[in-house]
């Protein structure tokens, strides 16, 4: 088989953060990932898309060692974060998932109030020394995931009893806490109506470059409003990789093309 790999850096790619290198995933006998390799730069939101069960989720998991919490996963090849090997035993994982942080298809915030959900991640990795610190955290945080307008006067009430998209940036504000490097995303608006789905969209746009970014979605769309580069997965393959507007307007692989035009999928 042949192996697609990322194209080359370009100017506006920003710095290399993550590298994949024939990356497979097994749960059991049976493989959900073959081969992927893929380069994930600073200033690009990178979208994983394809159709349902080809392994989009299974593979950004592998970014934050996630598949390591179900037992009959194994992933093999070769991941990096700035350099560094992220399955080498030495690998802090409670450490590796804070500089890679994640938010999930439907929002979890803690059964907590809203400023512990974001003063939760600094605590336990001691990011503050006093209380001023650890407000001017919560304060920031809230504020880059656009929601400190709508919380400031309630930081003291429940996060569960928010909105669902306020509870979904509010999830995005909990994985900015923590001072993350890369930021996965998978499906992060599947659960949520059009006005909060746009509002996360705008948010995408707005933490590209100061976080490297990855979405998994399921819709094309939304693919092509937030991402710069795109992976296209079938079967557990990577299709083609490459600029997203390139993507969607002049795909290279025949696959690919019937994918966005809709012929299956
Ligand atoms: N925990 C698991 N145990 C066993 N098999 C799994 C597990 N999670 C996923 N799989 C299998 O791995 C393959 C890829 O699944 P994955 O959820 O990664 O695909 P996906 O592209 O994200 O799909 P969707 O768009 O439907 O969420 C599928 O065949 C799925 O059944």
């Amino acid at each position: 088989m042949t192996e697609t790999t990322a194209p080359a850096i370009s100017a506006g790619d920003g710095p290399l953060k993550m590298t994949t290198r024939n990356v497979d995933v097994f749960y059991g006998e049976k493989q959900a990932i073959n081969g992927v390799s893929i380069d994930v730069t600073m200033d690009n939101v990178t979208a994983f898309i394809g159709p349902s069960g080809c392994g989009k989720s299974t593979f950004l998991r592998c970014l934050n060692r996630m598949n390591d919490t179900i037992p009959i996963a194994k992933v093999t090849g070769e991941i990096t974060l700035e350099g560094e090997d992220i399955y080498a035993p030495k690998m802090d994982v409670v450490q590796l998932r804070a500089r890679v942080g994640m938010v999930f298809q439907k929002p979890n915030p803690f059964p907590k109030s809203i400023y512990d959900n974001i003063a939760y991640g600094p605590r336990i990795h001691g990011l503050a020394n006093s209380k001023d610190e650890l407000d001017n955290i919560v304060e920031t945080s809230l504020q880059r995931a656009g929601l400190w307008g709508e919380v400031q006067d309630r930081l003291q009430d429940s996060g569960t009893a928010l909105s669902g998209g306020q509870q979904q940036r509010l999830c995005i504000a909990r994985a900015i806490a923590v001072d993350p490097e890369v930021i996965l995303m998978d499906e992060p608006c599947s659960a949520l109506d059009p006005i909060a789905t746009a509002k996360i969209e705008e948010l995408i746009h707005e933490l590209r470059g100061k976080y490297a970014i990855v979405i998994v979605t399921h819709n094309m769309q939304q693919a092509a409003r937030v991402s710069q580069r795109t992976a296209f997965f079938h079967l557990g393959t990577l299709v083609e990789y490459g600029v997203t507007s390139d993507i969607f307007t002049n795909p290279t692989e025949e696959k690919t093309r019937d994918y966005i035009t809709g012929r299956y999928g």
